[in-house]
């Protein structure tokens, strides 16, 4: 199956970096480009991944001369950049610079939030060519969802019932890659209703050249990985919070939001936040990467 030659990576987090150094470094998709909306986000990100490349190098993981070849066919796309090729205050010019530049996949890597994802989801479908994959990384929204939402882009003439509308949703799929993206050996696979046979195809084969092994799950709220995981973590809250584990039962990286999120996908109780988690959550003990770590005994 084919690999991209021109792959966006939309966000230029903690996720997105790692997405665009693998797809470099690894799989070498030729270019990469990479867009944030915030470029301070992206200059952040590629000085990290400077570290990454020079860290690899320094324990002979990497040779320096594939590390400067992998950084070379990275390409940081801005607003600001982008508007100045297209139209003026153009908000969607940097999907139209994606698209120019011949962006044949796309992995959306932005914030866990379904007005940012549908936002670019349906931008990048009135943009990109109408063979591109449209990827999301997202953990726990609904890829079905997202699909609706780039036929939308497609604007008022398409429906989700005709050919062209069927087209686009069909080339909608989630890539989870897990983090840190460079070490995590997993990359979950998740076709939306309407996603295709060739898409889901060519997403594994990206997958598989980024040097991640590959399992496909449903489109559930979390997915398989999120729905084994979510309850484990909440139960261990739940021992912390009767007294009969230690704090050091809990996984600090616990993700505040997934766990909401599929409660409120699947109304299973199992889910349900436990009434500690959503005290810490009011009290803005969000957990390592939110820089709020603290420790809580009921002993
Ligand atoms: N961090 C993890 O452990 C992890 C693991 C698996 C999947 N994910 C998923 O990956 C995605 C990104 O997570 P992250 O941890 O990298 O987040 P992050 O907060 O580190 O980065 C998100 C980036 O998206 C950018 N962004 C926000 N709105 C945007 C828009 N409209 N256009 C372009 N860029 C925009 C932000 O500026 C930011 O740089 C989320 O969907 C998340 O659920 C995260």
């Amino acid at each position: 199956m084919a690999l991209p030659r021109v792959l966006s990576v939309i966000g230029a987090g903690q996720m997105g970096i790692g997405i665009a150094l693998v797809a470099s470094l690894r799989a070498k998709i030729p270019t990469v480009l990479l867009y944030d909306r915030d470029p301070s986000q992206i200059t952040k990100g590629l000085e990290f991944m400077d570290k990454l490349l020079a860290k690899d190098v320094s324990k002979g993981k990497t040779s320096e001369d594939d590390a400067k070849a992998a950084r070379g066919r990275i390409i940081s796309i801005t607003s600001s950049s982008a508007s100045s090729s297209t139209s003026n205050n153009d908000e969607f010019g940097w999907a139209r610079e994606l698209g120019e530049r011949g962006s044949d996949m796309v992995v959306e890597a932005a914030s866990e939030r379904l007005s940012i994802k549908e936002g670019i989801f349906r931008a990048l479908a009135k943009n990109l060519s109408k063979d591109a994959v449209l990827a999301s990384n997202t953990s726990s929204i609904s890829i079905t969802k997202l699909a609706g939402a780039a036929v939308e882009g497609l604007g008022s003439t398409i429906s989700k019932a005709n050919e062209e509308g069927k087209s686009c949703a069909g080339r909608v799929v989630g890539v989870h890659f897990f983090n840190p993206v460079p070490v995590m050996k997993l990359c979950e696979v998740i076709p939306g209703l309407q996603t295709s046979e060739v898409t889901l195809e060519r997403a594994k084969a990206f997958a598989v050249a980024c040097g991640k092994e590959v399992s496909t799950s449903k489109d559930v709220p979390g997915f398989v990985s999120n729905a084994l995981l979510m309850p484990f973590l909440n139960e261990a809250i739940m021992c912390l919070e009767s007294g009969t584990a230690t704090r050091d039962d809990i996984d600090k990286t616990l993700r505040l939001a997934i766990q909401e999120t599929l409660y409120e996908g699947t109304r299973d109780s199992k889910y349900r936040p436990s009434v500690l988690l959503g005290r810490m959550v009011d009290a803005g003990w969000l957990g390592k990467k939110s820089g709020v770590v603290e420790f809580i005994s009921f002993a």
